[in-house]
Parts: structure tokens; sequence; C-alpha cells
């Protein structure tokens, strides 16, 4: 997957995916029919009632979760073809993830939390840190590169998951309710700090969403309702 960066169709594509849990009478559909596509470049906002599967949606993108029928592609790379082995390459490399809730590593410092996942990619210390160091420029944080989770504001956090979830240069940035946890004006930061980044970038964004403010200044709205994609 080294060449996703370069690949010149979208870097999400998804065809007629679906997904339900459960089996027999306790039986429900989730997903039922997905179709999408977000090119290089591209914020997607994904709206919809609380229940509605964006969670599942996401994770199944992530290649977290399987879908059970469909196609999923990568960067022209299709899911069902990688071994186990290839999806785990794939949500390290090509993929960044950011939460509602940081999840940082509380015991690391904002550094180090952006240094461990770009070692356990192979990358050597040294050139880790350079990266952290850059990207926490990136985010404003340069003068924070020291302090613990606990020691920074809500918002720094969750810039520091956003520079964690961009030091492997993902194509494919996926995002759950990402200023979910953040007061109104803090949320607008970090939202414009994201818009930034995926733009500049050049990363696919697909961002779930409850927000509807932030939600109308991304390039392009889907909604999930009762199982099927639509747009806003
Ligand atoms: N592992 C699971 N097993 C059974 N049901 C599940 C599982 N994961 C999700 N569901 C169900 O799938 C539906 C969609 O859940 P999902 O978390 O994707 O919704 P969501 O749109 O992200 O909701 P919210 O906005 O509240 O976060 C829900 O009814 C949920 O209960």
């Amino acid at each position: 997957m080294s060449d996703a960066s370069r690949a010149s169709g979208p870097i999400l594509r998804l065809q007629d995916v679906k997904r339900g849990f459960g089996a027999g009478a306790t039986r429900i559909e989730v997903i039922l029919g997905a179709s999408l596509e977000v090119a290089r470049g591209e914020m997607v906002a994904m709206i919809g009632p609380s229940g509605s599967g964006k969670s599942t949606l996401l994770h199944i993108c992530g290649l977290l979760e399987p879908a059970e029928a469909g196609r999923i592609e990568i960067a022209g790379h299709d899911a069902a073809a990688m071994s186990e082995s290839e999806r785990t390459a794939v949500r390290r490399m090509t993929i960044g993830f950011v939460y509602q809730y940081h999840h940082l590593l509380p015991e690391f410092s904002a550094l180090e939390n952006i240094v461990i996942p770009q070692m356990i990619a192979g990358t050597r210390r040294r050139v880790a840190e350079a990266r952290a160091r850059e990207l926490l420029g990136q985010v404003g944080l340069s003068q924070r590169e020291r302090h613990r989770p606990a020691e920074l504001s809500g918002g720094e956090q969750q810039r520091v998951a956003i520079a964690r979830a961009l030091a492997n240069k993902p194509a494919l940035l996926l995002a759950d309710e990402p200023t979910g946890n953040l007061d109104p004006h803090t949320a607008g930061d970090v939202f414009a700090l994201l818009a930034r980044l995926v733009h500049e970038l050049g990363l696919a964004a697909l961002i779930a969403t409850h927000n509807l403010d932030l939600a109308a200044r991304m390039d392009r709205i889907i909604t999930i309702r009762d199982g099927e994609l639509g747009r806003a």
C-alpha cells in the first residue's frame, strides 16, 4: 500500500455495503446498501440520527469490522482481497482515526503519543520524533510537547489526537464526532484545524457529526437514515 498516496481514483470507495447485527428474531439491519466515494482533498460530513449506523460505517471504512456484503476499496485496493496482516498495515499506514474522546496514552507525553504509532509502523525513533515535532507545530502545540494528556486542555488533547492520526501520513482520515466533547468555541477551532489539514495535505476525510453547523462547512454532506445513504 505504499503507493496509496499516489493512487489516482477515489481514496475511499464503498459499493453496496451491507451490515447488520445478530441473527434470527434479534437480527437488526443497520446498513442496507451504502455506496460512497471520497476523493483526495475532500471533506465529507456524515450526519444521521443516533443509532443510524454512522460509527458502524466508519468502522467498516476503517477495516475495523467487516461488511456482510458489498465492496470496500481503500486507495484502489479491495479490502476483501487483503490478508489480515495487509489490513492491519493499511489501518496503520493509510488510515488515520480521530474519535470523540482522544484516547491518548495517559502516561506518555504529547510528543511520545505521536512517536509511538510511527515506531509501531517501523519508523526509527529519531525520524519519528522529528515528524512528531513538525506535526505538533502544525497543530499549534510546539510548546506542549512534554505535557501529558492530563496536563492539556480538551481542545489541546484533541489537537494531539489529530496530530497522532496524521503521524504515518495516511491518505484517508476517519473521524467519529471529533469535536463532540468540546465547547462550541473550541469545537470550531479544532474543526478549522482539521479542515485546514485535510485540504493542505490532500486527505480524503469522512467525518461523522451531530453538529450541523460544522457539517455545513465541509465540502459535502451525506445523510444516513433507515440504513440508506443520501445527500443533504
Ligand atoms: N456490535 C454490535 N452488536 C449489535 N448491535 C450493534 C453493534 N454495533 C452497533 N450496533 C447497533 O447498530 C446500530 C447503529 O449503531 P452505531 O453506533 O453505528 O450508530 P451511530 O449512528 O454511530 O449512533 P450515535 O450517533 O449515537 O453514535 C445501533 O442500533 C446499535 O445498537
